[in-house]
C-alpha cells in the first residue's frame, strides 16, 4: 500500500478490547496513513472498566501511554443496565485468559463521548472515530453536539450483518445487539458512515499455518498476540468448527486505512429494536420510490461494505503485527 499523501488521517479508535480489538489497535500504531489520537472504551466483549483497563494496558504493551484514553458510557443508550457481554469469545479477561498486571496508568478525566465532541470540534472533518463495539458512545455524541455529525470526518463501524446470519443469533451481529437503539442513531444521523458487517469479516479468516507465520516473527506484538489468540481460535473451533479465526476489527481498521480494500454500496439502513429480530440490520438501496411515507422515506444514506479483498487484508494484517 502506498504511504497516504500528505498528514496521516487521525482516527480516535472506540473499543471494547478483546482479542480482535488488540489485533486492530496494534495494526493502526504500526499503519503510517493514520495517527491514533485516542482510543475511548465501550462494552461489549468486557465490561466498560475492564475495557478502560485493557485499553491501557495495550497502550502498554505498545509504548504509546501518550495516547489518551477516554471512559466511555456504562449502561446503553435507553440506560439499560443488563448488558450482553460476550467474555466466552475472548476470555474472562477479555484478553485470552492471560492474567496481565494491572496497567499503570490512568483514563483522562473526561468521558468518551465529551472527548469525541472535542476532538471533532478541534478538527472539523479531519476525524474518523474506527467504532469496534457497540455504538452507545457514538450516538451519545450525535446527542450531546448536533454538529458533531458534520464535524465528525467519517464514522467507520464493525457491525452488523448484512443479508447474512448474525452472530449473536440468526438475527443480530454482536455489536448491533449490544445497542440497537444507539446503532440506529448513528445510521440515520447523516454523519458520512462506513458499515463493516461480519458478511464481509468472515470472509478474512487468520488460519493455523497463518498463526504459525506469526509464530516465526519475533516482533512484541507478533508474541504478544500468540499469548491471547489462544482463546479466540478454540471459540471458534467451537462455534464455528473452523481452523481459524475472523478479523473482524482489523478488517474493520483496514477499511478505515485504506477504503480501496473494500467496496460498498449505499443505502438508508435501520436496526430492528424489539422482538425476535432485535439488533437485524436491513440495508434499504433506495432503488424503488415506495408509495407510504414510512420509517423509511428520507433517511440519509449510508455505505455498507459488500466485498473486501481478504488476502490483502490478510497479508497487510502479518505485515505490520510482524515488524
Ligand atoms: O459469536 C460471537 N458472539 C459475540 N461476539 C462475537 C462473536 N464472535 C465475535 N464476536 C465479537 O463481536 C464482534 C463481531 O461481531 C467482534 O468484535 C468480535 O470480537
Amino acid at each position: 500500500m502506498a504511504a497516504a499523501a500528505g498528514e496521516p488521517k487521525k482516527i480516535i479508535i472506540d473499543t471494547d478490547p478483546g482479542i480482535d480489538d488488540a489485533m486492530a489497535i496494534f495494526v493502526a500504531l504500526r499503519s503510517p496513513e493514520v495517527e491514533v489520537i485516542g482510543l475511548t472504551t465501550i462494552y461489549g466483549n468486557v465490561y466498560t472498566t475492564l475495557a478502560t483497563r485493557n485499553a491501557l494496558h495495550l497502550l502498554e504493551i505498545a509504548d504509546r501511554t501518550d495516547i489518551p484514553v477516554a471512559e466511555g458510557s456504562h449502561v446503553t443508550f435507553t440506560n439499560d443496565k443488563k448488558l450482553r457481554i460476550a467474555d466466552f469469545v475472548h476470555g474472562a479477561d477479555g484478553l485470552g485468559n492471560q492474567n496481565f498486571p494491572p496497567p499503570e496508568g490512568k483514563p483522562i478525566d473526561m468521558s468518551a463521548t465529551d472527548f469525541l465532541v472535542e476532538q471533532a470540534n478541534l478538527y472539523p472533518g479531519k476525524v474518523t472515530v474506527v467504532a469496534l463495539g457497540p455504538l452507545t458512545n457514538i450516538a451519545l455524541a450525535i446527542q450531546k453536539d448536533p454538529s458533531f455529525v458534520k464535524n465528525i470526518g467519517q464514522i467507520v463501524l464493525l457491525g452488523g450483518a448484512f443479508a447474512v446470519n448474525g452472530n449473536v443469533n440468526p438475527a443480530a451481529e454482536a455489536n448491533i445487539f449490544g445497542d440497537p437503539d444507539a446503532a440506529d442513531i448513528v445510521f440515520t444521523s447523516g454523519a458520512d458512515v462506513l458499515a463493516v458487517g461480519i458478511n464481509v469479516t468472515h470472509q478474512v479468516i487468520l488460519t493455523d499455518s497463518d498463526r504459525e507465520t506469526l509464530a516465526s516473527s519475533n516482533g512484541k506484538f507478533a508474541q504478544y498476540l500468540l499469548k491471547i489468540l489462544e482463546v479466540y481460535f478454540n471459540y471458534h473451533r467451537d462455534a464455528y468448527s473452523t481452523k481459524g479465526v475472523y478479523l473482524h476489527d482489523p478488517t474493520a481498521m483496514l477499511a478505515a486505512i485504506n477504503p480501496s480494500l473494500i467496496t460498498y454500496v449505499e443505502g438508508a439502513v435501520r436496526v430492528q429494536k424489539n422482538g425476535i429480530t432485535r439488533g437485524l440490520t436491513l440495508l434499504y438501496n433506495k432503488q424503488k420510490r415506495f408509495a407510504e411515507i414510512t420509517e423509511w422515506s428520507d433517511q440519509p444514506s449510508v455505505k455498507v461494505a459488500v466485498t473486501v479483498d481478504a488476502p490483502a487484508v490478510l497479508k497487510l494484517v502479518l505485515e505490520r503485527l510482524m515488524e
